[in-house]
């Protein structure tokens, strides 16, 4: 399997330059590529009818195992990432990893917070933290992880990577802006590999100084930057799995489901898009957001304009600039390098972006968009907790975003992303109730917390990263 950059075309895949095309270890070690795109894989793999009915009876470690093998093509062996996901996968709190609750008629919760971090980022940092461990080693290299969080991204990422030889691992959150529990997990890890820091901005601005170091070449070397945001392919891949297991759990493929996924940064649902891409048959694809409703508006009128972030209950979709976006656009312009950079670069200077008549119906073809504010979202926390489901913020507005994708005889799977623990404020407001403490929570408010706090100014975040990346040298 070789990768290629949204920005170009795939006859002049960057790492051309390099003598090979890109692999998917370089995508892993790699992050974002060299020309700003985003690596995508020359083709999708395909799962027929038979190879899907045969995965029905595989437990979760080795269906996620073979998912990712598709991805990895020869790089790793198959036995070795299933001696990978076993590990991965051993330290979730619940038996079957990804339980599906039915929480009303033919409407599904894929719990996905069962991790140590209680949201579905462990699903594939907990795999990307093995990933790079035998990449690093294989090659010998090091690397520094620079990520951007806006409150669940960065506690899994830690939680992964704390403590591991041949990595350094900074993440920058926007400060005041995420939950308290949410705070805590970062900034109470006390590995000496880790650094915290608190940027006086929101996650765009974090997101954006990311992609701003993957763009300076000489400090991408210096710092051997690598990145576990969904812009790494890696977190993609593994994110794939659970779409495919949810699928082929309700009937597939000898019926079709539909996805509902709350939205953020566009990763999520763009592995479950995936699952559709490699032949799991999906009908519907319904995107959630909060107020801050690019996606929705983009669903409904082609209209991408950005405007501020609006903090919001549901802290982790409190975001604008969706990365993964590109990614579809790239697919849905028939993959036209060229043109994806164009649209990307304009989007970048205009904040606003309309697709081609032709592309924009070719993904309303499959999503479908739904925007709710708090007051809908702690009227949704109440009707479910009173049915008997409580959902944290984010996992509420994904289970409305399903409610108004339903059909007769099609399964709603609505990704559940975080545990209600997490987000015991906004439950307490929904319902009255506050959420009984998970024991991976235990201890969290007893441990002395470690963060730096400074500026959205590239320069100094710059000086710190790189500083911190030298600390040994
Ligand atoms: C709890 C929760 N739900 C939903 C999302 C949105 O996911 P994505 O960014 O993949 O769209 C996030 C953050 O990414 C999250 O942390
Ligand atoms: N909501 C995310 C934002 C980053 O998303 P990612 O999937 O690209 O890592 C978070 O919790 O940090």
């Amino acid at each position: 399997m070789h990768y290629h950059s949204t920005r170009s075309a795939p006859s002049s895949q960057f790492a051309a330059s390099q003598g090979a095309p890109a692999t998917f270890t370089d995508v892993l070690l790699g992050g974002l590529a060299p020309d700003g795109g985003l690596y995508v894989p020359s083709q999708w793999p395909k799962l027929d009818k038979e190879t899907l009915r045969a995965w029905r009876k595989l437990d979760y470690p080795a269906l996620a195992a073979r998912t990712i093998s598709l991805f990895a093509g020869e790089d790793i062996p198959l036995p070795t990432l299933e001696a990978m996901t076993k590990r991965a996968y051993s330290r979730f709190g619940h038996s079957a990893i990804v339980p599906l609750v039915e929480v009303s008629p033919g409407l599904y919760a894929l719990e996905l917070f069962h991790g140590p971090t209680l949201a579905f980022k462990d699903m594939a940092m907990q795999m990307l933290g093995e990933l790079f461990e035998e990449a690093l080693k294989r090659r010998n290299a090091h690397v520094t992880i620079v990520g951007a969080t806006s409150g669940d991204t960065g506690s899994a990422a830690l939680e992964a990577f704390k403590g591991k030889e041949n990595v350094n691992i900074v993440i920058l959150h926007p400060l005041g802006r995420t939950s308290e529990v949410q705070r805590r997990q970062m900034t109470s890890v006390q590995a000496p590999n880790v650094l915290n820091i608190a940027i006086e901005g929101d996650f765009d601005d974090c997101q954006a100084m990311v992609k701003a170091m993957f763009a300076d070449s000489a400090f991408r070397e210096e710092v051997h930057l690598s990145a576990v945001n969904s812009i790494n392919w890696a977190r993609i891949a593994a994110q794939v799995a659970y779409f495919i297991h949810a699928a082929l759990k309700l009937g597939a493929p000898d019926r079709p489901v539909s996805f509902a996924v709350p939205t953020g940064n566009f990763g999520n649902v763009l592995a479950a898009w995936g699952a559709k891409q490699m032949g799991v048959p999906v009908s519907r694809l319904c995107v959630g957001s909060n107020q801050n409703d690019i996606l929705t508006r983009f669903l409904h009128n082609n209209d991408m304009s950005r405007s501020p972030v609006a903090p919001s209950l549901s802290p982790s979709m409190d975001i604008q600039v969706s990365s993964n976006f590109e990614r579809l656009l790239h697919e849905s312009l028939g993959r036209d390098g060229e043109a994806c950079k164009a649209t990307m670069e304009s989007f970048a200077q205009t904040g606003a972006m309309a697709v081609p008549e032709q592309a924009w119906q070719r993904i309303t073809a499959h999503f479908m968009g739904r925007s709710l504010d708090d007051g809908a979202t702690l009227n949704a926390m109440k009707r479910f907790a009173d049915g008997g489901y409580v959902a944290d913020p984010h996992t509420a507005i994904g289970l409305v975003a399903g409610e108004g994708g339903l059909e007769p005889g099609v399964p709603m799977i609505v990704a559940a992303t975080a545990h209600p623990a997490k987000f015991p404020d906004a439950v307490h407001k929904a319902t009255g109730q506050r959420p009984a403490q998970p024991a991976q929570l235990e201890g969290l408010w007893q441990r002395p917390e470690r963060c730096l706090t400074l500026p959205a100014d590239l320069a100094k975040v710059k000086q710190a990263v790189a500083t911190f990346s030298r600390r040994d040298s």
